[in-house]
């Protein structure tokens, strides 16, 4: 039998690596499927190597709360990784380790973004204004497509609608469809993703950045598209800076400058944030919603199509709360939990971050028996949780009805087991703020418009590889319901 020490000195099980690439070929292009087979062999936590690196991956929903909840300060860390440093000129909240200056900054950040949408009833209201407005233009432009067009994609107008929101929010400018130059930044972000997803290439196997090779190559456009992007909000932050009024706090960016240009806001531990944090923390939020927040209205838009039987439920419900002469608040959410049961069916089905960012623990721990030593990098499997046969009926079928009780009301202990924003320390700041621009666009829409599908193609929901997975290409028609 096994000493106590000796059992939590045991390191998690898992497959054999191969030297120099370790397990990176048994990963394949789909890492949370082959996570999730792995789990089901060697357990809920378990170890593979990417080439120099010890990764343990963690699953399941119980396993995944023990450590990012009750064990939060040991698995809150980021590892040292090269595409890390070029985040957000290397002052990424999101990217950036765990120690007392980034926990202050997190707390600035978080806070800040709380009171400029879901937790001030002034700001609340302007953000609102800002999405309806958004969501009208895209009703009209969408109406005019399918006159002129009949069938279209839809994706890029979504994701120019959720920048211009993001764009209002963070900075108070919106762009027109049409911007060259808006749109060619917004098109960085799919390649943002690809970099910096579980398992890049040169984050596993640095040495691969000092010569001439493919993956080179993505990193190195990686560089450059992470300096673009920083240098678009940099200028915004010097606009701002020349004509900061403290009496006129106009958005995001302003709050920044006043907490920390103006009050310089020091923290219990001595901490002061220097100037460069306002850009470094606008272009992380900026950065993080525009990928994930038009991909989760893209989903949302093809399950519409893909399931007119859904879209008329949802319709019938915006009618029975609503009647036709008035369009939807966010006070209305309570009102509709068909429509909150089909958001959350469409997170939990796409489940498009189904990986969080890397993790990585800060101090040797333990975790289901088994010693995890300090700078191990932490895998967090959400699509594990959110397909886990043990906890959802048919995980595979898409039912908003799941999330409902007899009496129509919803569940809300099933609510709070789908997994997309992550959880504990690390979790996402804009999780309040997502839902609420999810709510406000698909009610509006449903409350709006019909939209239909392509009949001559078919529409499959196979999942691409990515730090988000995205719908294969689809097109749409819509029309009017009639006047509001
Ligand atoms: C549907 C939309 C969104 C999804 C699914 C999503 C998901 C996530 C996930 C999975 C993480 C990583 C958590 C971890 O590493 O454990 C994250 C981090 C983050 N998200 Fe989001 N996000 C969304 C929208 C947003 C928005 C709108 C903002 C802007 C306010 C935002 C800002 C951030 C930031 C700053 C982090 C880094 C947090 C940290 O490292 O402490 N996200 N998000």
């Amino acid at each position: 039998m096994q000493q106590p020490s000796e059992q939590c000195r045991r390191r998690p099980p898992g497959p054999f690596p191969w030297p120099i690439i370790g397990n990176a070929t048994q990963i394949g292009k789909v890492p949370h499927i082959s996570f999730s087979r792995m789990a089901r062999r060697y357990g809920n936590v378990f170890q593979i190597k990417l080439g120099s690196r010890s990764v343990v991956v963690l699953n399941g929903e119980e396993c995944i709360r023990e450590a990012l909840v009750r064990k939060a300060e040991q698995f809150s860390g980021r590892p040292d990784f090269a595409s890390f440093n070029e985040v957000s000129g290397g002052r990424s909240l999101a990217f950036r380790s765990y120690c007392d200056r980034w926990k202050f900054h997190r707390r600035i950040a978080h806070s800040t973004v709380r009171a400029f949408s879901t937790n001030n009833p002034d700001t609340k209201k302007t953000f609102q204004r800002h999405v309806v407005g958004e969501v009208q233009q895209l009703i009209q432009l969408f109406v005019e497509k399918s006159q002129s067009a009949g069938y279209f994609n839809p994706t890029s107008n979504l994701v120019v609608a959720v920048a211009n929101v993001m764009s209002a929010f963070c900075f108070g400018k919106r762009y027109s469809h049409d911007d060259q130059e808006f749109l060619s930044l917004l098109s960085k972000n799919d390649q943002f993703g690809k970099t910096v997803g579980a398992g890049s290439l040169v984050d596993v196997m640095p040495w691969l950045q000092y010569f001439p090779n493919p993956v080179r190559a993505v990193f190195e456009n990686f560089k450059g598209l992470n300096r673009d992007f920083y240098t678009f909000i940099r200028d915004k932050a010097l606009q701002h800076r020349e004509t900061f009024r403290a009496d006129t706090v106009r958005d995001i960016m302003d709050a920044f400058i006043q907490i920390i240009d103006y009050e310089k806001t020091v923290s219990d531990k001595g901490v002061k944030l220097e100037r460069e944090y306002v850009d470094s923390t606008v272009t992380d939020i900026f950065g993080a919603s525009q990928d994930t927040l038009s991909t989760a209205l893209t989903w949302i838009i093809l399950f519409l199509v893909w399931r007119s039987d859904v879209q008329e439920r949802l319709q019938h419900e915006m009618d029975r709360v609503l009647g036709r002469d008035r369009i939807p608040t966010i006070d209305d959410k309570p009102h509709m939990p068909y429509l909150t049961a089909f958001l959350f069916e469409s997170l939990r089905f796409s489940s498009f971050v189904p990986i969080t960012i890397p993790h990585c623990t800060t101090t040797d721990t333990q975790l289901n028996g088994y010693h995890i030593a300090k700078d191990t990098v932490v895998f967090v499997n959400q699509w594990s949780v959110n397909h886990d046969p043990d906890k959802w009926l048919q995980p595979e079928t898409f039912d908003p009805g799941r999330f409902l009780n007899e009496n129509g009301s919803l569940n809300q202990d099933l609510l709070s087991s789908v997994m997309i924003f992550s959880l504990g320390k690390r979790r996402c700041i804009g999780d309040e703020l997502s839902k609420m621009q999810l709510f406000l666009f698909t009610s509006i829409l449903m409350h709006q418009c019909t939209i239909t599908g392509n009949p001559t193609e078919e529409l499959t929901l196979d999942f691409d590889y990515g730090l988000t997975l995205k719908p294969k290409p689809f097109s749409i028609k819509v029309t009017l319901r009639g006047a509001v």
